[in-house]
């Protein structure tokens, strides 16, 4: 079985992919983590973010042994992943790592902005996970404040509705929900509640 998780930056989707995979015993992939380790690559080999010819050999290249480095999860990380994502050839060569690992068994939680849409169309869940801006600004300024990263509030809103406006913009594969999805807001719901509703959602979908 696959479960696609998609949403917008920091609205627990992530947190809810781990937990539902821990639950169901399935396999689990940030994708966002591949787009971050390209964009870091490209960077470390001393490329523009935007050229394409560099990402596209960094996403070819790709080793997820190294998608454990801590900076990857940092706010520069993702910003500038964002910008690789753009590119249509770097989509492409991530694409076939990401289906494969949504064959396998007995199943696998995947989540980012196009796992419903395009990489898993056929997937036998899909949430799409949100939450108001100014929560998930909150959350994540709560995240890095307790890592000492001493960034503002208003620094952290604005990175947020700047990266979800460029992944929703973008040509290819932006962030949208996907028809047949089931929408979970919660902006009110804490992560043990979002957890449960969204068991209650595949419950039934899949009938069980
Ligand atoms: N329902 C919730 N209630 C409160 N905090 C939450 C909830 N869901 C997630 N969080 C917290 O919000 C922050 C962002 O969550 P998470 O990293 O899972 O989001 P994400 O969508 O995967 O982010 P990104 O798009 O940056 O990869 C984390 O600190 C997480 O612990
Ligand atoms: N399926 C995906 C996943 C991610 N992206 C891009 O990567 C950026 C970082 O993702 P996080 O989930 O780690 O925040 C994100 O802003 C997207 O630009 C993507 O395009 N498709």
């Amino acid at each position: 079985m696959i479960v696609a998780i998609d949403g917008p930056a920091a609205s627990g989707k992530g947190t809810l992919a781990k937990r539902l995979a821990d639950h169901l015993g399935y396999a689990c992939l940030d994708t966002g983590l591949l787009y971050r380790a390209v964009a870091r690559d490209v960077a470390a080999w001393g490329f523009r973010l935007e050229d394409p010819w560099a990402a596209v050999a960094v996403a070819r290249g790709l080793d997820p042994a190294r998608f454990e480095d801590p900076e990857l999860r940092g706010a520069a990380a993702g910003d500038a992943a964002s910008i690789v994502a753009r590119i249509p050839q770097v989509r492409a060569a991530l694409l076939s790592y990401q289906r494969a690992f949504a064959r396998q068994a007995p199943g696998a939680v995947l989540d980012g902005r196009d796992i419903g849409t395009v990489v898993c169309p056929d997937a036998d869940v899909k949430i799409f996970v949100t939450a108001s801006p100014e929560v998930r600004a909150r959350r994540r300024f709560s995240e890095l404040d307790a890592r000492g990263a001493g960034v503002a509030y208003e620094t952290v809103l604005a990175d947020i509705l700047a990266r979800d406006a460029r992944d929703a913009d973008r040509a290819i594969s932006p962030l949208a929900m996907a028809a047949d999805a089931m929408l979970l807001d919660t902006s009110n719901l804490s992560i043990e509640a979002a957890f449960d509703a969204a068991v209650g959602l595949i419950k039934r979908k899949i009938g069980q």
